[in-house]
């Protein structure tokens, strides 16, 4: 069935332009002035409103087995929360258990998906090493369309990488054409910082920040980087939070090296003071990692934004409600990391991104879509608004507004990092591979319409990573043979 939206402003990555817009199927057919609708077709009037491609989150944990519990949200539910602000694809991560084969893991998430309402990706994890591993990334790569593998330097004793896991598969990963990820925390450091807190008496929810400071991101982010220099292959690391993982980043690229940084919108707006709460479950509620930091580090991650040093936004969507956060009531190190926002980011992002002119149109475009998908090879396929690409597609209501909370989303959570945030800039309509699946507040999605979607390795940054490293092969010397 036809839809046209008609009567908005077009805004892409690189143009804003007055247009209307026909789908057709799962396809945008065309765009241009005065579009005649087709018999039958569904139309949407955007008048007074922006038409963009429907936002791509980069990182999100949707029923994931983390900490002894399973989070809150599952794929439906989280990809249907995405639909109602506007988000019409997350890339999820299939996360191994140290010793499980990845196609195991890789399967198992794959049934977990076949719920999603929109349209969904894996990144598959590392966690640790043999020949089956690297094995199974090829098959991944050229086999299931996976092209990004992502590596936690943190959480020790559950999925770590050291640093030879990180060495061996940044490795096969470049052979393959795959984009190495970093969670960026020293999970030595963590684990010792955690102990002594212990020791000290501090068992709260104040104890989480205390054992992860900006320094022990900086330190991974900064030695993630320099083994994907010495390796020449790309890097992306997920949720940047601090000026040090930033710093470390910015220098990178200012050297000429291919890093790629994620900022979440809760590290932009949701500051520390957070969990000095004397109220647990509120403090509690907040407990991420890395965690949320000081407004310092905040403006540098819009700076990092605004420079392009940062290229995505994401919500590293993971949720527990109160009952799974009390698990660590009396021990903060045992209190189930992740916090939600799958819902919000693209509001979040307008409101305190564009409003605020931090960010034009267009640029908010490259951070919540575009980027994303020329990063993970998804371009132009995904994050545009042009003739052959899929039609997920947002209409974006710059006068509407609304106040964030709880007891309105519909994220499956019974709490939210941005609650009572009044927000200007929503989306009016939501469309899913050419289908409704969001009107004015009603939502209209369909369990199990999401399709899975399959990620060319070989990204085009390759090609000239592959130059770089060519040109700068080291020769051997040539010498004359000794004399007998
Ligand atoms: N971020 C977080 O606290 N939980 C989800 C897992 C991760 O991304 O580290
Ligand atoms: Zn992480
Ligand atoms: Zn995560």
């Amino acid at each position: 069935m036809a839809l046209l939206i008609r009567g908005g402003t077009v805004v892409t990555a690189e143009t804003t332009v007055r247009a209307d817009v026909l789908c057709d199927g799962d396809k945008i057919i065309a765009v241009g002035p005065d579009l005649e609708a087709p018999a039958g077709a569904d139309i949407i009037d955007a008048g007074g409103q922006y038409v963009m491609p429907g936002g791509i989150d980069p990182h999100t944990h949707m029923e994931l087995p983390f900490m002894g519990t399973v989070a809150s949200e599952d794929f439906y539910t989280g990809t249907a929360a995405g639909a109602a602000g506007g988000t019409t694809m997350i890339i999820d991560f299939v996360i191994p258990s140290p010793q499980q084969s990845l196609m195991e893991a890789y399967k198992t998430w794959r049934g977990w998906a076949e719920k999603a309402a929109t349209d969904y990706s894996f990144h598959v994890a590392v966690t640790w090493w043999d020949d089956s591993v690297a094995r199974d990334m090829g098959t991944l790569v050229q086999d299931h369309g996976v092209n990004s593998f992502k590596h936690f330097m943190a959480y020790k004793n559950a999925i770590m990488c050291e640093d030879e896991v990180l060495v061996n598969s940044f490795t096969r990963a470049w052979e393959l054409g795959a984009l190495c990820t970093v969670h960026a925390e020293n999970g030595e450091l963590v684990y010792h910082l955690q102990k002594k807190l212990i020791a000290q008496g501090i068992t709260g929810p104040e104890g989480h920040p205390l054992s992860r400071p900006p320094e022990v991101e900086g330190e991974a982010a900064n030695r993630a980087i320099r083994i994907a220099q010495v390796l020449g292959v790309p890097l992306y690391i997920v949720h940047v939070s601090c000026k040090e993982a930033l710093e470390a980043i910015s220098r990178a690229r200012a050297e000429g090296q291919r890093v790629y940084g994620e900022v979440l919108a809760g590290h932009l707006v949701v500051d520390e003071s957070v969990y000095r709460s004397t109220d647990f479950e509120f403090a509690a509620a907040h407990v991420m990692s890395p965690p949320f930091r000081s407004k310092e580090h905040q403006s540098a991650l819009w700076r990092g934004l605004q420079s392009g040093n940062l290229q995505t936004t994401a919500t590293d969507h993971c949720c527990f409600c109160a009952p799974q956060k009390a698990a660590g009531r009396n021990d903060f190190t045992k209190i189930p990391n992740g916090t939600g926002g799958v819902e919000d980011r693209m509001m979040v992002l307008w409101d305190q991104g564009v409003n605020t002119g931090r960010l034009t149109p267009n640029e908010f475009v490259k951070v919540t879509s575009a980027n994303t998908a020329q990063i993970f090879n998804l371009y132009p396929r995904k994050g545009t608004v042009a003739v052959g690409a899929d039609a997920d597609i947002v209409v974006w209501d710059p006068k509407g507004t609304k106040t964030i909370s709880a007891k309105t989303h519909h994220q499956n959570v019974d709490f939210n990092i941005f609650e009572g945030m009044t927000v200007t800039g929503i989306p009016s309509h939501t469309i899913a591979a050419g289908k409704l699946v969001y009107a004015k507040g009603e939502l209209r999605t369909v369990r199990g319409a999401g399709r899975y979607v399959n990620r060319p390795a070989f990204p085009s940054y390759f090609e000239a990573l592959k130059l770089v490293k060519d040109i700068n092969t080291p020769k051997p010397v040539t010498r004359a043979a000794a004399a007998e």
